[in-house]
């Protein structure tokens, strides 16, 4: 059975006792990447920690944040909400443990996590000893965003655990519709915070350190997890030997969305160049039930690396140097009901069959 450490057991000397923390949360597309990086440009004095896990295969999204650096901690493959929790206190555990100082975390979630479970590792483990879940963040995009909540119950959650609403891509949509989905929002979660943005330009002093999360609406989930966590302790004893060699509570936190709502993720690579002809004209025949895709493209006609950003049915390609990286295809295409088959063979028949040289 796990064994709870309090304060005064722990050996450990964590000098970041209390570290805030901010959960960004939000559907496939809806702004994640690009308000982490706003937060990032502009954090300042702040020493952020930023955990992100993403969907597919390939991160893609570290890749696209400007301010990498040693303070970033990649979750792998898969959706910390349910599958690799173990993964998520691990990573919190090593911001915690280091030397050097951080002032803040932030957790970039999946399109398609169910924020709950997240939540309760910082609330109802012994992390709350440690860090304060300061608020949950749900970023919308405006222009796809349907009061049905995409049919997913994750998307569903994502509104109505979150402590503050970035309605963004306000570009997109007419003051009407913002308004209409204003009021939408309001009836899915009531009392909403609602702030209306573009790519997540938000003065950071609304949505950092604003101390909107409170533990003590989520008193039931806390016992109905420990609960959980007490049988499941019992069935399956699970200790964890971490560097520091102290044993902490492992949580597995399952989520009733496992099957991620029916998304999955198809993500494909090549050292081959694409025929820019080609590639749109498949992107022309993709299937609506691919919802969301990203990548970064190196075309046959073009010295510069591609970013490839699909969100519903708006494709944005935009250009940048390879600096040092050798040019490569990455893409990752995530949807409901996909021919994977048929995906990867459309994909191949984009590719240039001989390899050119220099580039190789
Ligand atoms: N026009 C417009 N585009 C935006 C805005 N915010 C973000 N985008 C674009 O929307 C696309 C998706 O943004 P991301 O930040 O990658 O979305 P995400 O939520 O991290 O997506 P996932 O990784 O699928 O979860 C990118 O092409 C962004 O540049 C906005 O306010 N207006």
């Amino acid at each position: 059975m796990s064994n709870p450490l309090t304060v005064s057991d722990t050996p450990l000397n964590l000098p970041k006792q209390g570290m805030p923390v901010t959960i960004i949360t939000g559907f496939l597309g809806s702004g994640k990447t690009t308000l982490l990086n706003h937060i990032l440009n502009n954090q300042q004095d702040l020493k952020v920690a930023v955990l992100v896990n993403e969907f597919g295969d390939i991160n893609i999204d570290s890749q696209l944040l400007m301010s990498i650096d040693e303070n970033m901690v990649e979750l792998s493959n898969g959706c910390i909400c349910c599958t690799i929790n173990d993964g998520l206190v691990d990573a919190v555990y090593r911001v915690l443990e280091r030397g050097d100082r951080i002032d803040y975390l932030i957790i970039e979630t999946t399109g398609v996590a169910d924020p709950l479970p997240i939540m309760l590792t910082f609330l109802g483990t012994e992390l709350r000893d440690f860090t304060r879940l300061d608020s949950v963040l749900t970023t919308i995009d405006a222009e796809t965003f349907t009061p049905k909540c995409f049919d997913s119950e994750a998307a569903n959650k994502q509104i109505i655990y979150s402590d503050i609403i970035l309605l963004n891509k306000t570009d997109l949509v007419p003051e009407a519709q913002l308004s209409q989905l204003e009021q939408s929002l309001r009836t899915l979660k009531d009392g909403a915070r609602i702030i209306r943005c573009q790519f997540g330009e938000v003065p950071l002093p609304l949505i950092l350190d604003v101390h909107y999360n409170r533990p003590q609406d989520y008193q039931r989930e806390i016992e109905e997890e420990k609960a959980h966590d007490h049988d499941h302790d019992h069935d399956h004893e699970h200790h964890h030997e971490h560097h520091h060699e102290h044993p902490h509570e492992h949580h597995h936190h399952h989520s009733s969305h496992l099957d991620n709502d029916g998304f999955v993720s198809i993500s494909f690579q090549s050292d081959r160049p694409l025929s820019l002809e080609r590639f749109q004209k498949f992107l022309d025949t993709l299937p609506p039930s691919i919802f969301r895709a990203k990548g970064i493209l190196w075309f046959q006609e073009s010295q510069q690396k591609h970013i490839f950003q699909l969100s519903g049915k708006r494709c944005v390609l935009n250009v940048d140097d390879w600096k040092n990286a050798q040019p490569k295809n990455q893409m990752v295409f995530i949807g409901r009901h996909l021919d994977e088959t048929q995906l990867r063979n459309s994909l191949k028949d984009c590719l240039i069959s001989e390899v050119i040289s220099g580039r190789s």
